[in-house]
């Protein structure tokens, strides 16, 4: 057995119960040390006797020759020592605030499998205290068995010799796994037997996450964790909307199941035709047809997160980029109403015309610069084309990018052009299949005698699925089916009057303008006639002159 594992034996039997240690997420440095204060006094005379002679080595030789000394000692032991150690550390030395994924696999690997081994255990409240994940403690060992190969691995971590005052990161504790096998064992442990804790890991992960709902925070603010800012900020998403709740065509509904499913399955076959593993869906239509709600059901459907991107809120085209490295696989990123967001449909036009202003007029330029600076955002539509498909848009893979709109026609063709919109959806409103659906959630009604009222109404006035579904909800515990599909037919008739109000209002308005113009074009008329008229009298008074004058002149 490794020299290590019988230290961590003698100290584990020195604590015969089984021990578990409520940590709350947030617990600070101060308790985590003196918990380990606590546990380090049971280490007895044994460890004394090695610090002893570790103290009185350190002070007879120089620092040099120590280094010398163990670098032998390490020789000698690797000759006769059996066994192959490898170290996880929980931060990797390029990387200080962001833990290093193998070690959180890792975790959750050992979590699952050994947490009923280990004796300590570390317990994890989740949020909500609606769970809580199990964890082997610090100085903890279990063993694992892989194809009939035992491995050990254990947890401990390093504490840095002077705790300094304002401390970052490297000098704090520094907490890590060891894996402990034989030697002969060493290809099969390093090659397949990691690959598949990583693999396990990250499964268990995606098992028991809960999905999140970004937005990323305004440029300007301070939102930092140690040295590093961050993009985004979050809650648990939570949103109910699934594809069975979504009122619209059952087969456009199918159409773009498939494709999402599709889409997800498709890891390989990206790879295979060299696209990175992305897609992007344009959703427009009015307002309240349901495009919000595809795509909190596409999110519940896949199990992303999402990344809800306000562009407003992006200072220039490097913070986009920033904000799109930081996003994580398995998400939606979502910029909706991208007509509202910027003016990126007449960007490449005003540009053209603002360059021969400038050149006239520098005082305005510095003006319009200022108000540029005030607006807030300098994302441009070429920043927001490469934030889509631009060769960063490759970092992370299963991702989709959504854009939604009220206005489809207001944006530039590039933005929406296939491979950067692979498939646009139009959510128009309610016709009688969205509204089958409705009302099979709303009253859970698959047929009613009113159903041919509602057709006939759906076909001669357009109504938005989110009205249709406000009319369908009780409003009080006397209200019942019947009484609702009343309420709805009442609306509809009161829609179409008031469409019929109105469409004659335009056509009143339409006439009266046509003929304004008309007077218009007629009062020109008549000052053109007039014109020439006088044009022509003041040609023949110069000819008359002329005469006269040749008259004269003769
Ligand atoms: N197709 C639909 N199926 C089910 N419910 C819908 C549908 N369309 C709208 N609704 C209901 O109407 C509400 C508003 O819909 P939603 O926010 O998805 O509309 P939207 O198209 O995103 O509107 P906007 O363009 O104003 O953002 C939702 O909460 C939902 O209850
Ligand atoms: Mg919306």
């Amino acid at each position: 057995m490794p020299f290590n594992l019988v230290l961590y034996k003698l100290r584990r039997d020195l604590y015969p119960r089984l021990i578990i240690t409520i940590l709350p997420t947030d617990l600070s440095a101060v308790s985590k040390k003196k918990e380990m204060m606590g546990d380090m006094t049971n280490l007895g005379s044994l460890m004394a006797a090695v610090m002893f002679v570790w103290a009185i080595f350190g002070q007879l030789f120089p620092q040099k020759f120590q280094t010398d000394i163990m670098k032998y000692v390490n020789k000698v032991v690797s000759y006769v020592y059996p066994y192959v150690e490898i170290t996880f550390h929980e931060y990797q030395a390029d990387s200080w605030f962001e833990r290093s994924k193998a070690f959180v696999s890792i975790e959750r690997y050992l979590s699952t499998n050994s947490s009923n081994r280990a004796k300590r255990l570390k317990a994890n409240v989740v949020k909500d205290c609606e769970s809580v994940v199990l964890s082997m403690d610090d100085y903890e060992e279990v063993t694992d068995e892989f194809q009939g190969i035992k491995i050990w691995w254990t947890s401990s971590k390093s504490i840095p010799k002077q705790q300094a005052l304002f401390s970052y990161r490297g000098e704090e504790e520094k907490r890590y796994y060891r894996l402990t096998c034989k030697r002969e064992h060493r290809d099969i442990i390093t090659k397949v037997y990691l690959q598949h804790v990583l693999d396990e890991g990250k499964a268990i992960a995606v098992k028991t996450r809960q999905r999140k709902l970004y937005t990323n925070n305004k440029s300007e603010s301070e939102n930092w964790s140690g040295y590093r800012r961050n993009m985004w900020s979050h809650i648990i998403f939570e949103h109910p909307s699934t594809f069975d709740t979504l009122a619209m065509d059952p087969k456009k509904k199918k159409e773009i199941l498939d494709d999402l499913m599709m889409f997800s399955k498709s890891k390989d076959y990206y790879k295979k035709v060299g696209k990175s593993w992305k897609r992007g869906y344009l959703l427009y239509g009015p307002p309240g047809t349901g495009k919000s709600s595809m795509i909190a059901a596409m999110a519940n459907l896949l199990e992303y997160d999402i990344y809800d991107l306000e562009l407003t809120s992006v200072k220039d085209n490097t913070d986009l980029r920033k904000l799109l490295i930081d996003t994580s696989s398995k998400s939606i990123i979502v910029i909706e109403d991208i007509d509202c967001s910027l003016d990126l449909t007449g960007q490449r036009k005003e540009k053209k015309e603002e360059t021969k202003e400038e050149e006239k007029d520098p005082v305005r330029k510095a003006e319009e610069e200022k108000d540029k600076k005030n607006k807030g955002s300098e994302v441009t539509l070429s920043g927001l084309l490469n934030f889509i498909d631009g060769l960063w848009s490759a970092c992370g893979s299963e991702r989709l990018i959504v854009f939604t709109t009220n206005f489809v026609e207001k944006l530039d063709p590039a933005l929406i052009r296939r491979g950067r919109m692979d498939k646009h959806i139009e959510l128009s409103y309610c016709c009688f299949e969205t509204f089958k659906v409705l009302v099979k959630n709303y009253l859970d009604l698959e047929s009613h005698d009113l159903f041919l009222t509602i057709s006939r109404l759906l076909e001669e006035t357009k109504m938005t699925p989110a009205d249709v579904a406000e009319n369908l909800m009780p409003k009080s515990f006397e209200e019942n089916a019947e009484s609702c599909l009343n309420k709805l037919i009442q609306s509809l008739e009161n829609a179409k009057e008031e469409a019929r109000l109105k469409a004659v209002e335009d056509a009143r308005i339409k006439a009266e303008e046509e003929a304004a113009k008309k007077i218009e074009e007629n009062g020109e008329k008549v000052q053109e006639t007039d014109a020439k008229k006088s044009d022509q009298d003041t040609e023949m008074v110069q000819v008359g002159d002329g005469k006269e004058n040749g008259v004269l002149t003769e």
